[in-house]
């Protein structure tokens, strides 16, 4: 199977960030979510794949293809909604159904009625009377139009509420129950994400931190409730980041890599990235 997205060594450097030789993998069929801190770098990433910005350094591949030579013809197989959708104030429905036509060779005018049905999104208001959540929605309802294999969606859920939250987060699983469809969304809201992905990247200060398999994570990793003595005793290489509190310290600690019976308890994919952060800074 194709990976639906392939990043090695992307370098983007500007006067005081850098991109720092980015890998990260999006394997077809799968949901990959990109978290990190406000400007940790991840719309700067986003904006290189899909060419709005040059890249320094690295390759690029998109369904295959590479995006350096192809990227006119893979941005048809591309939904993207930026956190800006970027339709002009004055269109209603009309005018933005009539551009997206002579924009996408595959516009599917019937499905995208329907998700403006489903959005509950008004046809007779102009795009700037639309509140944000709507506006939101709208990209997703075009993004999602015209027969795109990949959606790339940059902090896309920001501004719905939690009823279309989950109705959207269903949309883009069954999205993905076609194997050839993949999704990358970033967020900084890691809960977001959390459900909906298969695989995490965590990106923090423009370094990708970890691209893997979300389910490996929640298996490979744990909390240890310990105390500073019992922490003499482990193995420094199975800790991955530590918090001291009040009633002892918490360790985020590789399963395999502690003694059989240290109490441990299960990781959330919020808690792993605070745990590596604060383990770096
Ligand atoms: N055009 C630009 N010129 C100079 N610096 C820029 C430019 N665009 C972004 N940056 C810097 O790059 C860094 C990463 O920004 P980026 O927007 O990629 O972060 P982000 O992870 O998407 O953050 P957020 O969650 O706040 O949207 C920031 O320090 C930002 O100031």
């Amino acid at each position: 199977m194709t990976n639906a997205i392939e990043i090695r060594g992307l370098v983007k450097e500007y006067k005081d960030f850098r991109l720092n030789s980015v890998d990260l993998t999006l394997p077809g069929g799968c949901i990959l979510g990109l978290i990190g801190e406000n400007g940790a770098g991840k719309s700067t990433l986003i904006k290189c794949l899909l060419g709005v910005i040059l890249k320094n350094e690295g390759s690029i591949k998109i369904l295959g293809r590479d995006a350096d030579t192809e990227l006119a013809d893979i941005k048809e197989d591309i939904g993207v909604v930026m956190d800006e959708v970027g339709i002009p104030d004055s269109f209603r429905y009309k005018h933005i159904n009539a551009v997206m036509k002579n924009t996408f060779r595959n516009w599917d005018e019937k499905l995208f009625e329907s998700y403006m049905d489903k959005f509950k999104l008004p046809r007779d208001k102009k795009f700037k009377e639309f509140s944000r959540g709507m506006k939101m929605k709208m990209g997703i309802a075009i993004a999602l139009s015209h027969n795109a294999k990949l959606l790339v969606l940059d902090e896309a859920t920001n501004g719905l509420d939690p009823v279309i939250r989950d109705e959207v987060t269903d949309i883009f699983y069954e999205f993905t129950r076609d194997e050839e469809h993949s999704i990358l969304i970033s967020s900084h809201i890691v809960s977001d994400l959390e459900k909906l992905c298969d695989y995490v990247s965590f990106i923090h200060k423009g370094q990708v931190l970890l691209n893997e398999e979300k389910d490996v994570l929640l298996e490979e990793y744990a909390i240890a409730h310990t105390t500073e003595e019992e922490l003499k005793e482990l193995d420094p290489s199975a800790i991955r980041g530590r918090k001291s509190g009040k009633y002892g310290v918490q360790v985020l600690v590789r399963r395999d890599a502690v003694p059989a019976g240290m109490k441990l308890s299960p990781v959330t994919i919020e808690e792993l990235f605070i745990f590596m952060i604060k383990e770096i800074d």
